[in-house]
């Protein structure tokens, strides 16, 4: 195994070079910009992200959520309420969200507060999804333990016929939150190595973005 992974190329050239001295003042700004670049080079998949959480002993936990939005309350993501993650955000929402572009060899990592927006919000989220994943929302038992394949179909069933007579069903446990970060690093693979990171970090008073570049 050692030798398979040793041979497998990381940050593998050609990679974009990036000039942070002229980047925005915000990193919401900075996050588009890296956004556009992504779906230039097709990148597959970047509103890809993983969401570190921790749960009530203090254990880590992650797994990938898709991005919804972004706005002045930070990164959107959609869950489920009742399922591990949504239980661990509520009891402790100091969270993670991390990017990863291998095309682009770009890294964005995001530590912040995760806050539940309302819930007219995460109602228009819900009715927003197409049909098929409104389906599984309703009849999905999230990360519990699935006894047999009868069970999953039963349910998707059920809930096929109940949303096609109730097209405006709101699943009550649709969850959107906001995670607002207080730092948010933009990283840049570099293949010799000498790495390029920029690192916004909101001040005390969480007025104003400063920003400092980072080593390697
Ligand atoms: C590309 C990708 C996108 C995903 N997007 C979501 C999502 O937006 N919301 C979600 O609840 N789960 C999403 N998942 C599934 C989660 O990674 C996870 O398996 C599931 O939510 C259960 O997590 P939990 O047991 O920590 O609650 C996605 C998985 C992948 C691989």
């Amino acid at each position: 195994m050692k030798e398979r992974l040793r041979q497998i190329p990381s940050l593998r050239p050609p990679l974009p070079d990036v000039d942070f001295s002229i980047f925005p003042p915000t990193p919401h700004e900075a996050f588009a910009l890296w956004l556009n670049d992504a779906l230039a080079a097709g990148v597959r998949e970047p509103h890809a992200m993983t969401l570190s959480t921790s749960d009530a002993d203090g254990r880590p936990d992650a797994r990938i959520l898709i991005l919804k939005n972004v706005d002045r309350r930070g990164w959107h993501f959609a869950i489920k309420a009742g399922s591990p993650k949504a239980i661990q955000v509520d009891s402790q929402p100091q969270v993670a969200l991390t990017f990863y572009w291998p095309a682009l060899g770009r890294q964005i990592r995001l530590r912040g507060t995760a806050t539940l927006l309302p819930a007219g919000e995460c109602a228009a989220d819900f009715l927003d999804r197409p049909v098929g994943a409104r389906i599984s929302a309703v009849a999905s038992w999230q990360s519990e333990v699935l006894e047999h394949e009868g069970q999953l179909e039963a349910n998707v069933s059920e809930a096929r016929a109940f949303l096609k007579v109730n097209p405006d069903y709101v699943a009550p446990a649709w969850r959107v939150y906001a995670v607002a970060p207080d730092t948010v690093e933009f990283w840049q693979g570099v293949p010799d190595r000498n790495h390029k990171r920029l690192r916004y970090h909101l001040t005390e008073d969480d007025q104003e973005w400063t920003r400092a570049h980072l080593w390697p």
